[in-house]
């Protein structure tokens, strides 16, 4: 019986409790204004401890686009302990990545994607500092250097008429796009990457690409996939989801193509003679990786393990983000046929019908360009970048973006806003021909920022648009393509870091080009 009056005492402090943490979070998850500094932005309350995280949809950029719509173009939500902040328009995408681009130059990565590049010692998810500033300079100015670029232009040159070869032997038969795609690039970032004999060698032994890529597809899902760990980090060792284990394994599965492929690279550069490797004017990125890794009394080499970080931005990052707009360039082309009777028109122009396309042609196919440019409109491969997180609280927008929230630059709603691009649902190309906007990849201008901007912006982009155009215009030069008897081009996406089509395009080529020898 003594007990009794404990017991209310505990049902009392129990009450007391949970009306404490109910203000504590109402507080939290409201706009009342602290004191010094202005509020956060609106946004949807959600439950309380999990917030909006039970509301998640798995097309997330679908999703906020439709919450700017009720809250504006800058609203906030919590996911568990995360506070998020997303931007919809270009003054606050000015803000963010020009006016205060040190600030936002941080990622909020994912434990998925810490996992992935072995705790960010890749270039994507590497922390803003002297260690992203050194490889990302080494990534832009040797690597992906113009004289470099120029000087891999054979490799790139090889694998495509390869592709138009493949391509010629399957006429009449549909041929999924995205496989052609994936195997034309990762050829030509593994040639780049190893060396061209080093990738002629392997493909005597392999099967096809098509493994490789669900590989591919899985690593980029699994590093969008909404990860409780995430949000409530005193969780993170249960792993509830188990998406940490499944991306430990796919990491594993990856390193079982890359591991030996970096061993016989680094012996055969080691059994090269040191003049052979000096007189050449190209290098394969392993060899430049290679070079710095002896260099450690300058106090800017890298180890084995950050090299192998800095390949997977390019072998995964770079090869997924690039064959997911090839296809969805098709797809639109062949929903658009007379756009796609423009592009070829132009080709035959520029190119002629008894040649191959060059890159050197690349620059004068305006036409070509435009669609490319309308397609990463409506579809941007990455349509809310990665996450940023400011080093410290800021103001944006009026509102205050408190330091370490997750800052969601929504390019999607951007690139779809009626109030900044006239009919913006429609697949319309000419609006990227008028001279009078820059509509570049260099994100100059924030109504398109398809490549992101600032200092983060996408550091592949020369390749990535060279690669874009040089397949596509291949592609579409030397062959017909229509839809198999009975389909419809679905435009609808799937979920990912990096978004696809849902459904997978499958096109039938016929030859276009009169001469038998141009398929050689
Ligand atoms: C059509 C193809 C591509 C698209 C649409 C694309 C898009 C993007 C975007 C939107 C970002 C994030 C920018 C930000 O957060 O502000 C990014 C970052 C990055 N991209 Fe690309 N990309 C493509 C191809 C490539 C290629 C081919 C490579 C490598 C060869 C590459 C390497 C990278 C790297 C390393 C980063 C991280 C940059 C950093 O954090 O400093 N990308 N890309």
């Amino acid at each position: 019986m003594a007990l009794a009056p404990l017991n209310e005492l505990g049902l009392a402090g129990i009450t007391l409790s949970i009306v404490f943490l109910t203000i504590i979070w109402y507080k939290r998850t409201s706009n009342i204004p602290q004191k010094t500094e202005p509020r956060l932005p609106p946004g949807p309350r959600g439950l309380p401890i999990l917030g909006f995280l039970p509301f998640l949809r798995p097309n997330l950029h679908h999703q906020l686009t439709e919450l700017s719509q009720q809250y504006g173009p800058i609203y906030k939500f919590w996911l568990g302990s995360k506070l998020c902040i997303v931007l919809n328009s270009p003054s606050l995408a000015k803000e963010v990545v020009r006016d205060q681009d040190s600030v936002y130059a941080n990622r909020d990565s994912s434990i998925a994607g810490l996992l992935a590049t072995y705790g960010g010692l890749d270039i994507a998810f590497s922390p803003y500092g002297s260690y992203w500033r050194d490889i990302r300079k080494l990534f832009v100015s040797e690597m992906l250097s113009n004289r470099n670029l120029e000087a891999c232009y054979s490799l790139r040159k090889q694998e495509v008429r390869k592709t138009i070869r493949k391509v010629h032997t399957k006429i009449g038969y549909p041929i999924d796009i995205g496989e052609l795609a994936f195997v034309t690039e990762m050829n030509v970032v593994m040639s780049m990457i190893f060396g061209s004999n080093f990738v002629e060698e392997k493909e005597k032994h392999a099967k096809d690409g098509a493994e490789f890529r669900e590989l591919v597809i899985k690593f980029t899902q699994m590093l969008a996939k909404p990860n409780i760990s995430d949000f409530f980090p005193m969780l993170a060792r249960f792993d509830l989801q188990g998406i940490q284990k499944e991306m430990e394994a796919l990491l594993k599965s990856v390193e079982n193509i890359l591991d030996p492929a970096i061993n016989e690279c680094m012996k055969m550069l080691s059994d090269k003679r040191k003049d052979e490797i000096q007189g050449n004017d190209k290098k394969d990125f392993m060899q430049i990786l290679l070079e710095l890794m002896e260099q450690k009394n300058i106090g800017k080499s890298v180890d084995l393990v950050q090299i192998k970080a800095i390949l997977l931005d390019i072998v995964i990052g770079g090869t997924d983000t690039t064959i997911t707009m090839v296809e969805w360039v098709m797809a639109e082309l062949l929903n658009n046929p007379v756009v796609m009777t423009k592009v070829q028109k132009e080709l035959k122009d520029v190119i002629g019908m008894n040649n191959t396309v060059e890159e050197s042609h690349l620059p004068k196919l305006h036409y070509l360009d435009a669609v490319v440019k309308e397609t990463l409109r409506l579809h941007p491969a990455l349509p809310l970048l990665f996450p940023k997180r400011p080093s410290q609280s800021a103001i944006v927008g009026g509102y205050t973006i408190p330091e370490g929230t997750k800052v969601l630059l929504n390019v999607y709603a951007i690139h779809r806003d009626p109030q900044i691009w006239e009919n913006p649902l429609k697949f319309q190309p000419v609006r990227f021909l008028s001279h009078s906007t820059n509509l570049d990849y260099a994100g100059n201008n924030m109504k398109y920022l398809p490549f992101g901007s600032g200092r983060r912006v996408c550091a592949g982009l020369p390749l990535a648009e060279k690669m874009l155009m040089f397949i596509l215009a291949s592609l579409l030069h030397s062959f017909d393509w229509k839809l198999p008897e009975g389909e419809n081009v679905d435009l609808s996406d799937g979920f990912g870091l990096v978004v696809k089509k849902s459904k997978r395009l499958f096109a039938i080529p016929t030859p276009r080009l009169p001469n038998l020898e141009l398929y050689q």
